[in-house]
């Protein structure tokens, strides 16, 4: 019963990789508080794991959004589910997400956020599928590994809200 997952990265690779981000991270930030900003729902291990990881001072908030798609394809225009609880103006803010496909979410999240004014803005994310881009304008500061079109499970990652506790990345494997 239940399908079979093909391991992509392995819980320890995963691990390490949080670990050098984490190290990373906390040497541009140092000195400052980072405000990290979790895109939910996929975003929530991989910024729980992170935030271990950061030795600067850090505040969180959390943020959900959706795509007003045409079918299956995502127009980009993101309709915010649930807001942030705390204004972001002044503060240096990094966006923690697990993945990045077309980039049409990030696109216009990046957006919305750089109105309300913070101080800097950075985006990290576990995953980055770049054969899938469609738009030009996502700077991504930091990737966990970047990955080849297949549709990825695990680690905060879902396939029909299933597998996201997985706590390695991996695919789906149908026969
Ligand atoms: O680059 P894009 O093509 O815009 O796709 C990336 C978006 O898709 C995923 O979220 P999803 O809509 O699956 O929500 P979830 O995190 O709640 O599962 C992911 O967390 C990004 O937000
Ligand atoms: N679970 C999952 N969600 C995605 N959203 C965009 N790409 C992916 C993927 O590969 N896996």
């Amino acid at each position: 019963m239940g399908d079979k997952i093909r391991v992509m990265y392995s819980e320890e690779e995963v691990d390490k990789r949080i670990r050098e981000l984490g190290e990373q991270i906390s040497k541009r930030y140092e000195g400052k508080t980072v405000h990290m900003i979790c895109v939910l729902k996929g975003g929530v291990f991989f910024m729980c794991e992170l935030a271990k990881r950061i030795t600067v001072p850090v505040t969180m908030d959390f943020m959900s959004v959706s795509s007003y798609g045409a079918g299956t394809k995502s127009s980009g225009i993101v309709k915010i589910v649930k807001d942030l609880d705390q204004s972001i103006e002044g503060r240096d803010v990094l966006v923690v997400e697990d993945i990045i496909d077309s980039g049409r979410t990030l696109s216009h999240l990046m957006k919305i956020l750089n109105e309300r004014k913070p101080s800097s803005i950075c985006l990290c994310t576990l995953l980055d599928k770049p054969d899938r881009r469609e738009v030009d304008d996502v700077n991504v500061d930091y990737t966990g590994f970047q990955v080849p079109d297949e549709f990825v499970v695990g680690y905060g990652l879902d396939y029909d809200q299933l597998y996201r506790n997985l706590p390695y990345v991996g695919v789906v494997e149908t026969e």
